[in-house]
């Protein structure tokens, strides 16, 4: 291992690690978040001041210091979809300091008028047309390759004029943004470790999924990566994990004490955790076709959901120096789970429907690709709260819906069989929807309103457009940037967590390769193969047939 002689967060000061989890309302927001919001830039005798919210505060002590974001591949789609509209995000709620620079760095020539035309179309739904401006007029641009040396030492030069002209800080840090695909992530590692760390602040590396695409090969990745930066500057992005209902499974589960002795094998039949799409890989099918469903959606974003549904409380959730914990817990969970096998899965592929083309009609597909566009997994967890408690994972592309959710289903009341005249009691199920439209809802059999007396199944509903309609819901990769500025880690995936899932996943994956399993065609449209839904029945899902559920806002 080389020495490490660049400067890490150890040691820094943990004020950047206080504070809540989640992004502070913007000033559109409820009035409960009102004292956390800094009011353009943050001043700095607000920042300091003693108010009930001072943690939140001191985390925001980047805000002190000069600030400059590399976003690497800037010429790309990740860094005009995601990232820049991200940071303005950020700029304009005050989240970044005023004397910022974002730096864009790409092999392709740009001048500075031509990264802004290309941002402009990413940027307009976000905010002011004057806000944009400033914003823009921080962002500058400079072209060079990801292993050229010469051109990074020129970056770097660069940087320190920038940061020579600002009088706020002598203290200047530095977040290298990945947006550019793994084969240079290593490349542009070395290239910064060795020309363009801070010499003054911290320096932070983020880096963008695929994190490999096995277990070898992830390892490989993390080893070279090692070398370089230490763990605590680097921040692995999922940014599922950045999903405002995913932020909210913690608080949900140990926050609220009627769950926890019901979160079991005792009273849990299964559990389901759904992403489904209603479009096709659209033209990038020649990306896709390299990681398929399972590499691109469950390894990665349903792994991580399980194990925050799953995982045992961890010591502490929040305060200073306290990330470690939750990621512990996570990997912890992970370690119990064995390796998904061909018999646990259902894969499809999807096939046009007469309108919408198929998978294989994608040009950048090979015509005879076997990848899974669809997958269900039954996953099992060897431990003593879940042993014998399916939790399903399933994600498809081009199907009927576009929704991700979580479904705990309860065990049927014991006496449901008989106690009441009728058809079976259906079962309580608790629906956390991370998208669209977030809600909670608890599938609850009432007596029918009225006369009649036979059970009826409703809901105890909270469906946040509904009961939380002005608040600020901020996109996850603005959430997990602010983290990011806060030195907060335990939304971001540890080196550890990130082995423990593939070792999870890659016994199937190689076997799929193989060709050991092929993917079932399924219709453009539709909900998958039927063999899903019956490789859930098997194991003891119990669908219990659709209902008609009335929208509480078209009463109001
Ligand atoms: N706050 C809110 O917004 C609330 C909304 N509702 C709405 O009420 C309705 C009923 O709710 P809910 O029961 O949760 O949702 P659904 O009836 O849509 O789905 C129930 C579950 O059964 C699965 N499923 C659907 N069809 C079949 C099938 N033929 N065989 C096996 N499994 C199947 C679904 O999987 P898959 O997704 O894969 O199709 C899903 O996991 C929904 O429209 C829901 O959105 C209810 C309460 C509150
Ligand atoms: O990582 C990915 O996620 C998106 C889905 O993200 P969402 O936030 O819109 O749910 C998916 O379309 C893409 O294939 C995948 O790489």
């Amino acid at each position: 291992m080389t020495s490490r002689t660049n400067r890490s967060d150890e040691g820094r000061t943990n004020l950047a690690t206080r504070g809540p989890d989640h992004l502070p309302s913007s000033p559109s927001s409820g009035s409960q978040s009102r004292e956390e919001e800094p009011q353009g830039r943050t001043p700095r005798s607000l920042m300091r001041s003693p108010t009930s919210n001072a943690e939140t505060l001191d985390s925001l002590e980047y805000m002190l210091d000069n600030l400059i974001i590399v976003v690497i591949g800037a010429s790309g789609d990740l860094a005009k979809k995601k990232t820049y509209p991200s940071l303005f995000d950020l700029y304009s709620h005050g989240y970044l300091p005023e004397h910022v620079v974002i730096m864009g760095y790409a092999r392709s020539h740009k001048t500075k008028d031509e990264l802004r035309d290309q941002l402009m179309p990413f940027l307009s739904d976000h905010g002011e047309a004057s806000k944009i401006e400033e914003f823009l007029s921080k962002c500058m641009y400079k072209s060079g390759g990801y292993d050229d040396r010469d051109a990074f030492a020129s970056l770097h030069a660069d940087l320190l004029d920038y940061e020579a002209e600002q009088e706020a800080s002598t203290t200047s840090n530095r977040l290298f943004y990945f947006a550019v695909p793994p084969n240079v992530f290593l490349d542009a590692a070395r290239s910064i470790h060795e020309t363009a760390v801070s010499p003054s602040g911290w320096t932070r590396i983020v880096v963008e999924k695929p994190f490999g695409h096995d277990y070898d090969s992830c390892k490989e990745l993390s080893l070279g990566l090692a070398e370089l930066f230490t763990e605590d500057q680097l921040y692995r992005i999922d940014h599922y994990l950045g999903k405002e209902m995913v932020q909210n499974l913690i608080c949900l589960r140990f926050a609220n004490e009627f769950l926890e002795p019901l979160w079991n094998r005792n009273h849990v039949q299964c559990v389901l955790i759904t992403f489904k799409e209603d479009f096709g890989t659209q033209g990038r099918g020649g990306y896709f076709d390299k990681s398929g469903i399972i590499r691109d959606i469950l390894q990665n974003h349903l792994t991580q959901v399980l194990s925050l549904v799953a995982m045992e409380p961890p010591v502490r959730v929040s305060g200073p120096g306290h990330s470690h914990y939750v990621r512990d817990a996570k990997v912890q969970l992970l370690e119990c789970v064995p390796p998904v096998t061909v018999e646990d899965v259902v894969l499809g592929q999807y096939v046009g429907d007469g309108e919408r083309e198929g998978y294989l009609d994608d040009p950048g597909v090979p015509a005879d690709s076997q990848t899974p566009t669809f997958c269900s997994a039954v996953v099992k967890i060897q431990n003593r709260r879940w042993d014998g408690v399916p939790f399903i994972l399933k994600a498809g592309k081009a199907l009927d819906d576009r929704k991700a959710e979580i479904r705990v289903q309860f065990k049927p009341p014991p006496a449901g069989s008989y106690l009441f005249d009728g058809p079976a009691i259906p079962p309580n199920e608790l629906v956390i929807r991370l998208q669209p439209k977030e809600a909670i809802y608890l599938k609850t059999n009432v007596k029918a309103p009225g006369l009649r007396s036979a059970p009826l199944q409703s809901e105890l509903d909270l469906s946040y457009h509904l009961r939380y309609p002005d608040t600020y819901n901020p996109d996850a990769y603005t959430r997990l940037l602010l983290d990011i500025l806060r030195g907060q880690q335990s939304t971001f995936v540890r080196d550890d967590e990130l082995m423990a899932s593939w070792k999870i996943w890659t016994p199937l994956l190689h076997a799929i390769d193989e060709g050991q399993a092929a993917p079932i065609p399924y219709r453009f449209g539709s909900r998958g193969p039927a063999e899903a839904d019956e490789l859930a029945k098997s194991v003891g899902f119990v669908y219990s047939g659709r209902y008609k559920w009335k929208n509480p806002a078209a009463k109001i």
